[in-house]
């Protein structure tokens, strides 16, 4: 008889994964099936770039996890190594002002930081321009998950700067691209009209994968993560299933991870359906996660208020949040609309006894998944 572990079973020295950083949410994927349509509306549009010229704007719409950020990272990645259009992906959930945006765009010319000490936005603005003209380079930016720029009414500022830049500066040629994952946001409608008269952007739509794409993209996720044989056909179209729910791609790979976890958990060699379904009680909330993880101090208390007071009168929910932070009414509503915008909570009219109607807040998750990921 031999001390090896049993048949099916693992050893300490082995795992179902091949490579855990391919469930990791910062890998761009070899293989990018499904969307070649919209990536070729973005080459046409950035091809001008190419050939010098300013590129033509776009937008891109489409619910989260449908691809947008790998499209464009792909073609940035292209553009990078075989051309010298400069492309720079700004990441809005994080560099969410104007300021902060410009700061980005010059780091990613210039590779160092802009100085820490504040200048001037203009000062900041016309080192990026100049440099455009006196290189001769063309600038393509992404201004990636746009909409937190309009939840912090930086939009129009932001991109008014960005497409005027060829007046402020002849010769400066910089083209934009936005990504937007917000479908309730109408981007051109909330632009001043100052910036809808220059804007006039070619449209490209990622629509949500179908059950079929999803078990085609996730089983090549899969062959490259897991070792051979540790996912079968039942347990990827589950995976798939599940995920079809939303539509987030990244609730799949959360899945695989974290399924290929379970397994690991029991010593198998093999995940089963079991371990799918369990792993989906977190996996469900990767929105959620990500939602909060991009929030500021003073949001993240008022989440915290509104899970303490789940449902109840936006009144009551402002007295405890005042009591918590000091902050004023003006502030509590701003955030309340972010938090709306961001499908955190929801802001509902009730009719209140004999008081007329009043709004009421809840949260669009179970309270205690969101406290558990606020801490
Ligand atoms: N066609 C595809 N093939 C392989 N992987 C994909 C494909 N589409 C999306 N993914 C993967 O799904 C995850 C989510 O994709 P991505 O971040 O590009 O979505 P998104 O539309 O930008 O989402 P959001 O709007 O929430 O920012 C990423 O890990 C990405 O690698």
């Amino acid at each position: 008889m031999s001390d090896g572990p049993e048949e099916g079973m693992l050893s300490w020295d082995e795992s179902v994964f091949r490579d855990e950083h391919v469930f990791e949410i910062d890998y761009v994927p070899e293989t990018f099936a499904h969307r070649e349509t919209q990536l070729q509306s973005l080459q046409y549009a950035l091809r001008p770039a190419v050939r010098g010229s300013r590129p033509l704007n776009t937008m891109v719409r489409g619910p989260p996890g449908t691809g947008k950020t790998t499209a464009v990272q792909k073609l940035f990645g292209e553009l990078s190594a075989e051309t010298d259009v400069q492309t720079v992906r700004v990441n809005c959930q994080v560099d969410s002002t104007r300021y902060a945006v410009f700061s980005r765009v010059f780091q990613g010319l210039f590779e160092y930081e802009p100085p820490s000490s504040g200048i001037s936005f203009k000062k900041l603005f016309s080192q990026i321009t100049d440099r455009l003209v006196e290189e001769d380079e063309v600038l393509v930016v992404a201004l990636d998950d746009v909409n937190y720029l309009f939840y912090e009414n930086e939009a129009s500022d932001t991109l008014y700067s960005l497409l005027r830049a060829h007046e402020a500066h002849s010769g400066a040629k910089i083209g934009v691209i936005i990504v937007s994952s917000d479908l309730n946001l109408d981007v051109i409608e909330e632009l001043d009209s100052r910036v809808q008269s220059v804007f006039r952007p070619e449209e490209v739509y990622f629509p949500k994968y179908d059950t079929d794409e999803i078990v085609d993209i996730l089983r090549g996720r899969s062959e490259r993560g897991f070792h051979e044989g540790v996912v079968g056909a039942p347990e990827l179209d589950r995976v798939a299933e599940l995920t079809a729910e939303s539509g987030d791609l990244r609730v799949g790979i959360d899945l695989l991870r974290r399924a290929g976890l379970n397994a690991e958990m029991r010593a198998s060699k093999t995940i089963s359906v079991e371990d799918v379904d369990e792993a989906y009680d977190k996996s469900k909330y990767v929105h959620l996660s990500r939602s909060l993880r991009g929030l500021s101090d003073s949001e993240r208390a008022l989440v915290e208020v509104i899970a303490e007071h789940d449902g109840e009168q936006a009144g009551v929910v402002y007295e405890a949040f005042h009591d918590e932070t000091g902050l004023g009414y003006t502030r509590y509503s701003e955030i309340i609309n972010k938090l709306d915008q961001l499908g955190v909570i929801e802001a509902a009219y009730a009719d209140v006894d004999g008081r007329g109607r009043s709004r009421s807040l809840t949260l669009a998750y179970d309270p205690d998944a969101v406290l558990d990921r606020l801490n």
